[in-house]
């Protein structure tokens, strides 16, 4: 296979190892620290693909993985794994029958976003720290016995670092999943190495022609009338100034050789700036 070793949200037992080895079982994989530095290391050939946390049903998009596609390393999208989410809340054994009275909860931002209610209920005035993952959070607790400590993070983590979940299940909504996207270089077909997607997608980034009225109706036209199917619409800043946005567009079917390409030609006689991302096959963990 061309893909033979996998970057990842490190460190081991985050929710990024788990959706590597849930769609790259036989692969090796490497943590990184960051999402940055996960998507820099298939830039630079360190790694053949990389497997980033993209979007999550309850804290919406990971906007530092967009942002840094869009702005800064132009990857392809190849492929795209949804895994549920389960947070626990975690101490050091040695702290386990005093953990009522933690005074630290570490996580990863979205993690700690994810049990919010949880948090503001049972510890509304407890010190919040934001961890590079919640592997790295749970590795932290278990570095610090002497002190009273708290992560969130998975089953693995804890499994992993050795600490003990005192109250399992605390995000605040039950159908809590993120999406992750595997990132390469080129624009492979996933699906020839990994059978029985869930269904393909296709990514667009549009701009718009800038102060046109109607301008978004016309590009929502360009896909409605042609009856594609959009799964998301979202927009993030150009940071070129206020008011300037571009829009990720997710269409629920593969590059076709006629109605996307034609839905393209539309919008780029509109005025539009467009560009593919991936087409791509979805898989449901
Ligand atoms: O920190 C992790 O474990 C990650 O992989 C990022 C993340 C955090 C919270 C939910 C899903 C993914």
């Amino acid at each position: 296979m061309s893909i033979s070793t996998i970057g990842f949200l490190g460190p081991n037992a985050t929710f990024s190892a788990q959706a590597v080895s849930g769609l790259f079982p036989n692969n090796e994989s490497k943590p990184y620290r960051t999402i940055p530095a996960c998507i820099d290391a298939v830039v630079n050939g360190e790694v053949d693909a990389a497997v980033v946390p993209i979007e999550n049903t309850i804290e919406g998009s990971v906007n530092l993985t967009i942002d840094y596609l869009i702005h800064e390393q132009p990857l392809k999208i190849i492929g795209e794994v949804i895994i549920p989410i389960k947070q626990h809340l975690m101490v050091h054994p040695t702290n386990e029958q005093n953990w009522e009275k933690i005074n630290g909860v570490y996580s990863h931002s979205h993690a700690i976003a994810q049990c919010h209610k949880f948090l503001h209920s049972q510890f509304p005035s407890i010190q919040l720290e934001y961890t590079s993952s919640t592997g790295a959070a749970a590795k932290h607790v278990s570095q610090h016995p002497e002190l009273m400590l708290a992560a969130i993070a998975n089953e693995l983590a804890a499994e992993e670092y050795g600490l003990t979940i005192v109250k399992p299940n605390i995000h605040d909504f039950d159908n809590n999943h993120t999406r992750f996207v595997v990132l390469h270089k080129n624009m492979i077909d996933l699906d020839v190495y990994i059978k029985n997607n869930n269904g393909n997608k296709t990514t667009l980034m549009i701009t718009l022609p800038s102060d046109q009225a109607g301008a978004l109706h016309q590009v929502l036209s360009a896909f409605a009338w042609r009856k594609l199917n959009l799964s998301k619409i979202e927009s993030r800043p150009m940071k070129t100034g206020l008011g300037n946005y571009f829009f990720i567009i997710d269409i629920e079917q593969r590059l076709d050789d006629i109605l996307i390409p034609s839905a393209i030609a539309e919008l780029e006689a509109l005025g539009c700036g467009v560009k593919v991302l991936g087409s791509f096959p979805y898989y449901l963990l």
